[in-house]
């Protein structure tokens, strides 16, 4: 049977944009606690926007090589369903939260996917995204998607510079069965555009429904 495409929009920072990027059909929405992010958002922010959120749509937080204590003290304050980690962190690091995680690993060689794929193995997927020097995420740039394996086993996530002209593209060639979008739907950084989302979801749902 035809597995239903899982799709999360990242680096929401506005109710509005989660309550759209739900009505349009989004699995989960992404909220970026890395400070150097210019789509950060705030602990109360973040609060907000889940509660704007209808039941059975997904939260995930984001973090760049943060402490544990401050992870901790968000999970206090802000109902996160999944920690996405887009820094150096370990495995062990990831696991203590005792909450479903996926890593992020920026893809250069074909090596860089197997390697996250086994070492991240308890993740709940493992995201890859494109390699921009002296940046963890979020460019909007692609990675060559042919240096993926054929026929790659395991929970992984395409991500990295996807937006509503590419997916289609990017769906035929790799046979994701998970992606990940920010700024490939936006208006402006942290700003989404209704229009883009709801494109990107269409075309998404189309391009998997042909595989
Ligand atoms: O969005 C950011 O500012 C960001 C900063 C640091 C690490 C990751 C970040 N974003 C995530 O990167 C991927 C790919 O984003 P894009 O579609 O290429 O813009 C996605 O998960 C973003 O949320």
């Amino acid at each position: 049977m035809q597995q239903h495409i899982r799709i999360k929009i990242c680096g929401i920072t506005r109710p509005e944009d989660a309550v759209c990027a739900a009505r349009f059909g989004a699995d989960a929405v992404g909220l970026v606690f890395y400070h150097a992010s210019k789509r950060r958002v705030l602990p109360p922010q973040a609060a907000e926007i889940v509660s704007a959120l209808p039941p059975f749509v997904g939260t995930v937080g984001l973090f760049v090589n943060e402490s544990a204590e401050r992870i901790g003290d968000i999970l206090a304050q802000v109902p996160l369903d999944v920690l996405q980690f887009h820094g150096d962190e370990t495995p062990e690091f990831c696991r203590q939260f005792r909450r479903p995680y996926l890593k992020a690993v920026r893809v250069r060689h074909a090596d860089d996917v197997c390697r996250a794929l086994r070492d991240y193995a308890d993740a709940r997927g493992v995201l890859l995204d494109a390699h921009v020097a002296g940046e963890y995420g979020g460019t909007g740039q692609c990675f060559d998607w042919s240096l993926l394996p054929q026929d790659l086993a395991g929970n992984w996530i395409l991500s990295g510079g996807l937006n509503p002209h590419n997916i289609t593209a990017a769906l035929a060639q790799t046979g994701a069965a998970a992606v990940d979008v920010s700024s490939g739907v936006e208006a402006a950084a942290g700003i989404k555009c209704p229009h883009k989302m709801a494109d990107f979801i269409a075309r998404c749902r189309q391009a998997h429904h042909r595989l």
